[in-house]
């Protein structure tokens, strides 16, 4: 069976924008011209199909990464959704993971905000090829040329409009395509700007288009020397030339084609379309993808159909129709449903059930999914985000993707014990999801205890377990994931020997606990001479200290960054066991940590905050009180920046209260940056607090 649609007509594109830039529409849009969607489903009134998950539509924020199909102009459009709130940056970063290329939303009015950055920031790390759209051209105060301003700015990037808008706010007609020097004019609202008239360019404009070309003909002979030869030359390039350099600018990454419209009046659409079929790259023109063997061997694995399947899981979503839904991107080869599939970190075989191509409204069953393509795997058990799915024989594993720690947990408390069981399913659903989102037992409690990237990741959480699970749960006050360290090295000597009738119990060690670099973890070295500890105890022993780190010594909060080495100890030959040894270890490191100079650490937030300069004092004034250190304050188009870092434990509700203090005339963004020790005092109220 030969494909449909050959990979040079593929594009795995992801629409990326901040809060309200205009994302859900633009998609809603495109679905409609693509002719999948046949009613356009508007954000306000909360029907759009791609915001289907029910607290998104009453939020109005697109949380999950849905991929969609279409198709234009014989190519298959494959629309990987990325969220804009920065709690959900690990949804953005599986997604930037598989797309070749991005369309970059901007609000004509805002620009570029806080959130925009994060974004940008992250396709740069990922080395996405991105063209800007700037949308909601129809709002007062729309401004283009300033969007352009702004990215190159800010975002240190080289924007290079291939269109100019014609008019701006509510005389807001169209655009000027610059390649093919027409304008494009859209006059019949009630065809939902199903068509538009290609004419000459408005007299009063044709200066501006001029010297809009001129700008990008100069950038796209800058992408090779033979159109630099032919520039400088005085020759004209041709439209092919034309369309070609910019491809090549966009995929170096040295120029960002800028184009504009109105997404909800109708505008500019379909040109962006044309544009994504022209400049965004196909899955054989983007760079391999690394991949390693379990031996550690690494390889390449390219974007072709020939040679044996490999595809990226990059998101698990249970469907309630359908069940547990895999979405992967196939890198290479192809996968027939009904056959199986090799999960080559967990080491398994996967059947593989039914294959979908999801639409923003509809499942359509595909019998194979082909390199390049992004799809659905029904009936897979045991596959989870990140993993690689291989041919058996070939077992490849490709680049695993990084997912943070989480820095914020609550406790969720059932409302009845029939709650009880299906909370625990619930969790464990919604865990294998989300791996930015951990469940566990308080040991001592025996409280149910959540753990994500922030206060509203937790919130839609629990949302969902009501919603989707019907779980009834209190939820608890949000507490900050501290951690414990040491700060210095010491050696600790620990005998466990007790005599209560029959066989005693023996294990006796020596110590060495030593601090670590931040974020370096655990570490453990045997330094046993002359089998003074025989062998088969040393597991225990590791096993021992890293159940002490667990419970940490200061607070109860996991230990962090030790290296611990065992370089001394005796035995019995009658009373030591594995048990003696790991008991004798983890009272002495936590005897050894102790005199260590435990400390406590707190997750440090990246706060920005965008003001008027009325308010600035205030704003700095409230961080400084929530123990915030400013690092620098800026201008922005007539507003002050202000970057922060903050605790995140002084950060909660602080969208309220930001909003009180400025008329809700603030911005703000905040991620999660790194630990930083805890102040005396402060350390002091934490543990009086978990001990009391
Ligand atoms: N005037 C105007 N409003 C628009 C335009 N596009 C979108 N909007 C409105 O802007 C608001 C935000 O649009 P969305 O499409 O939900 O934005 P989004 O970027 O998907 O937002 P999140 O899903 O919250 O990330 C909605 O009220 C839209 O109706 C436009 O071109 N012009």
């Amino acid at each position: 069976m030969s494909r449909n649609t050959p990979i040079e007509r593929v594009r795995n594109i992801g629409i990326a924008a901040h809060i309200d830039a205009g994302k859900t529409t633009t998609t809603e849009r495109i679905l409609f011209y693509t002719g999948i969607s046949h009613k356009i489903g508007e954000v306000h009134d909360g029907a759009a199909t791609m915001d289907w998950m029910e607290q998104e539509k009453e939020r109005g924020i697109t949380i999950t990464s849905a991929a969609t199909t279409c198709a234009w102009k014989e190519h298959q459009i494959n629309i990987i959704d990325t969220p804009g709130h920065v709690d959900f940056t690990i949804e953005v970063e599986r997604s930037m993971r598989v797309l070749d290329g991005a369309v970059a939303v901007f609000c004509a009015v805002g620009g570029v905000q806080p959130q925009s950055e994060t974004v940008w920031r992250q396709a740069n790390k990922y080395r996405v090829p991105r063209m800007v759209y700037v949308n909601k051209m129809d709002r007062v105060g729309a401004d283009f040329y300033n969007v352009e301003k702004q990215i190159k700015e800010r975002l240190k990037a080289n924007p290079v409009p291939i269109q100019i808008p014609i008019g701006a706010e509510e005389n807001f007609k169209g655009m000027v395509d610059l390649v093919t020097m027409k304008a494009y004019v859209w006059e019949d609202e009630a065809a939902m700007g199903s068509s538009y008239d290609v004419v000459d360019i408005p007299a009063e404009l044709q200066e501006k288009a001029e010297e809009y070309r001129e700008k990008m003909v100069e950038a796209v002979s800058e992408t090779s020397d033979e159109l630099m030869e032919k520039y400088l030359g005085g020759e004209a390039l041709t439209e092919q030339e034309i369309v070609a350099g910019i491809k090549a600018g966009c995929l170096a990454m040295t120029m960002i084609p800028m184009i504009c419209g109105t997404s909800f009046k109708n505008k500019g659409v379909q040109p962006m379309l044309d544009a994504v079929v022209a400049y965004m790259p196909s899955p054989i023109e983007v760079a391999d993808i690394r991949g390693e063997y379990e031996d550690g061997t690494e390889t390449i694995v390219k974007s072709t159909d020939d040679g044996e399947f490999a595809a990226l899981a990059f998101k698990i979503m249970t469907d309630p129709f359908v069940g547990q839904l895999a979405f992967i991107r196939v890198y290479r080869g192809k996968l027939e449903s009904g056959t199986y599939a090799y999960n080559s970190i967990k080491g398994k075989k996967e059947r593989v059930g039914r294959l979908l191509k999801m639409h923003a409204n509809k499942r359509e069953e595909i019998k194979m999914l082909y390199a390049g393509e992004i799809g659905a795997v029904v009936g897979l058990k045991d596959t989870l985000t990140g993993e690689t799915l291989t041919g058996e024989k070939d077992r490849v594993i490709l680049e695993r993707m990084d997912f943070p720690d989480p820095v914020i947990s609550v406790a969720v408390e059932p409302k009845t014990k029939a709650d009880q069981e299906k909370m625990g399913i619930a969790l464990q659903k919604l865990a294998q999801e989300d791996p930015s989102f951990r469940v566990k037992t308080d040991e001592e409690s025996g409280q149910t205890i959540i753990s994500g990237m922030g206060e509203l990741h937790l919130e839609i959480i629990v949302d969902r377990m009501l919603r989707e699970f019907k779980v009834d749960a209190e939820v608890g006050q949000p507490q900050v994931a501290y951690r414990e360290t040491i700060r210095q090295s010491v050696e600790q000597e620990y005998k466990y020997a007790k005599q209560s009738g029959g066989r005693g119990q023996f294990g006796h060690v020596y110590l060495r606990l030593e601090p670590k670099d931040a974020g370096t973890g655990y570490e453990f070295v045997n330094d046993i001479k002359g089998g003074v500890i025989p062998r088969e105890y040393i597991p225990a022993v590791d096993k021992g200290c890293q159940e002490a780190m667990q419970g940490g010594v200061l607070a109860g909060y996991p230990m962090e960054d030790v290296k611990v080495t065992l370089y001394d100890g005796s035995y019995h030959d009658v009373d030591s066991s594995e048990m003696a040894f790991k008991l004798a270890a983890s009272m002495g490191f936590k005897e050894g940590a102790r005199k260590a100079g435990a400390v406590i650490l707190e997750p440090m937030m990246k706060v920005e905050v965008e003001t008027p300069e009325d308010f600035m004092g205030d704003v700095i004034g409230d961080l400084n009180r929530r123990r915030g250190q400013i690092n620098s304050m800026d201008d922005r188009s007539g507003n002050k920046i202000v970057n922060a870092f903050c605790p995140l434990s002084e950060m909660f509700g602080y969208s309220t209260d930001l909003r009180s203090q400025t008329q809700g005339r603030a911005s703000y963004s905040m991620e999660f940056d790194h630990y930083a020790e805890v102040p005396k005092n402060v350390a002091e109220e934490i543990i009086k607090k978990r001990k009391g």
